[in-house]
Formats: structure tokens, sequence, C-alpha cells
């Protein structure tokens, strides 16, 4: 069993990177739409990062910043996320890794990347289209729990995102509230890649311990227990199940509202816990919706495809 993932403190006395035009120039492709289709992003200008300017700061994840940026000539706005040349080795190992996946992607469910930028001091930027109402936890925070209905049409589009990973053999790995975006026509996308991992196979075994810890599912906590590798395209769908239920009940599932998380309550809870199950009022179509994400036995959970076929879903047909 492995260590509980720290959350680096970010300095925000640190000058902000000034991202010169001595970096590389990349293309930039016209402004997203609602429906942003590949032909769109290689309809693309070329800009240098000079006409970036920097409006505000969006948040601070994992050893970066991301910020609201604007193109100067076409006021167009964007995400750019800036991780400093002086940051770790485990945090440059994750931009990279993110930059990689986000160039491989091309979902209307994946947040959009139009640019990456690196510098010879080591600053490493990558420019993403911009996600205006923030996350699906901040919504949690801002204007409490979601419906039904607004479930439906969230994981509808959460399950489309990660059907497109899984079939290219990528593993989120770390999916839960904070890392889905969303914007105001209520798109939800899947982001932040640092973790992730691009398989050469389609059922490489996985054994590393990434991630948030409390939304690993049992195999991910506890590997050795389960033969020492497990299917990590399955542990996105424990993951799934619980920031569903977290956007439903209001509170992360395992524990009461005002329980402190802990590395050891929260390791019990989910190795040797029953998995958590939905308060009464839930319908029967979404309680068996949960059910079939929070297994504990991987090899019983559904897979992403199954799950876009779910009677939950079917019973909230979209508009579209
Ligand atoms: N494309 C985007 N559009 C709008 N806001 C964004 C975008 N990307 C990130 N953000 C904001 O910036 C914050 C930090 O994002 P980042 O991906 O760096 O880390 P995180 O997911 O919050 O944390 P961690 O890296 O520790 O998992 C997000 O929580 C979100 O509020």
């Amino acid at each position: 069993m492995a260590v509980v993932r720290e959350r680096r403190q970010v300095n925000l006395r640190l000058p902000l990177p000034d991202l010169s035009d001595r970096c590389s120039r990349f293309p930039l492709p016209l402004p997203p739409s609602a429906s942003t289709t590949a032909a769109a992003a290689s309809a693309s200008v070329t800009i240098s990062q000079t006409e970036l300017e920097k409006l505000q700061v969006l948040g601070h994840g994992n050893g970066g910043t991301v910020y609201k940026v604007q193109h100067k000539r076409t006021s167009k706005i964007y995400a750019l996320k800036v991780v400093n040349g002086d940051s770790d080795v485990t945090v440059h190992r994750q931009v990279s890794r993110e930059m990689e996946i986000l160039r491989r992607t091309d979902s209307p469910h994946i947040v959009r990347c139009y640019g990456t930028y690196v510098k010879p001091s080591g600053d490493v930027a990558i420019l993403m289209e911009y996600m205006d109402a923030g996350t699906l936890d901040t919504l949690l925070r801002t204007r409490g729990t979601f419906s039904e209905p607004e479930l439906a049409h969230i994981t509808r589009q959460i399950l489309k995102g990660l059907t497109y990973l899984h079939a290219h053999k990528i593993i989120h790995r770390d999916l839960k509230p904070s890392n889905l975006l969303v914007n105001k026509n209520m798109e939800v996308k899947i982001a932040d890649f640092g973790v992730s991992k691009i398989m050469s196979r389609r059922l490489d075994p996985c054994n590393s311990y990434v991630g948030t810890c409390a939304y690993m599912s049992p195999e991910r906590f506890d590997p050795d227990a389960h033969g020492g590798n497990y299917d990590g395209y399955l542990g996105d769908i424990w993951s799934l199940g619980l920031t569903l239920m977290e956007l439903y009940v209001g509170h992360f599932p395992f524990l009461s509202p005002d329980q402190r998380p802990d590395w050891a309550t929260l390791m019990c809870a989910i190795c040797f816990g029953d998995p958590p199950t939905l308060p009464q009022g839930a319908s029967d179509e979404f309680r068996s919706f949960i059910e079939c994400c929070l297994q504990k036995e991987s090899s019983k959970r559904w897979t992403a495809s199954q799950l876009l076929d779910h009677p939950f879903l079917r019973s909230h047909p979209t508009s579209d």
C-alpha cells in the first residue's frame, strides 16, 4: 500500500512567468464553439505567446497555476496552465504527460488544447479552451446538489469522454468533480491528465499508485489484495460512481458531511467497508447505475460504453 498523494502548495509570491517570443510558435485554432470538431480545430492561425495577455488567476493545481488569458488580436479568451521551471521533477513529469495526452485527444468531451509552450528556462505552459463555469466541484459548492435529470446530462458527457479515452488506451486515473470542467452551456469536459496513463496495449495491467486517493477504487488503493495489478479502465468507472454520488448528496460519499478525510479512515472505508449507496428518494434507475459503477470487485463493474446504454440514461434521453 502506498502513500497518499499530497497537494503541493503553490508559492503565490513567485513572479508570473514571462512567456517570451523566444518560445516556439504554435498553431492556434479558431476559437472553440459549442460543437467543436476536429475540422474546426485544424483550421488554425499562428500566434506568438506575447499575444496572450493574462487577465486573472483561475486556479492553482498540483504544481501549476491556470490563468484566464486573452488573445490580443482576436480578443478570444483561453485558459493557460503554467508550470514554473523550478517546480520539482514530479510536477514536470505530470505536465509533460498532460501535454502529450492533450495533443493526442480530439473529442468534444475532453478539454481542447490549442498549443504547448516550453521555454529554455524550463517554464512550461498549455493553452486550453476556457471553460467559463469552472468545475463541477465549484458548481456543487456554489449552487448546490444536482437533480437526476441534470446528472444524466452530465453523466452522458463524461461517459462519452471516457469511452473516447479508453478506446484510445488512455486511463484518466484522477476523475473527480474538480477535474471536470463546465461551461455556461452545461457542457462538461474531462481535464487534468497529469497522472493519466497511456497503455501500450488495451489490457496491460496497472499497478502504480497515483491520483487522488479518495476517489480510488479498492484495487487501486490496495493492489496487493487484488493480485498485484488491476484493470485501470474500471478504476475510472469507480471514480465516476463516487463523483456522481457526491454531486447528488453534496458531500464525499464515504464520509459524513462534517467528517474530515484522513488516510486511515478512507483506506478502511474503501477497502473494508461496503460501497456507499444512494439515500431514499433516488430512482431505481439511478440506484442501479451507481451500483454498476461502485462494485468492489472490478470485473463486475460496467464499462463506459456499457453504461452509456444503462436504463438511467435511457430514462433521461437527450434533446439532441
Ligand atoms: N480550461 C480551463 N478553463 C477554466 N478554468 C480552468 C481550466 N483549467 C483549469 N481551470 C481552473 O484551474 C484550477 C486548477 O486546475 P489544474 O488542472 O491545474 O488543477 P486541479 O485539477 O484543480 O488540481 P490537481 O492538479 O491537484 O488535481 C481548476 O480547479 C479550475 O478551477
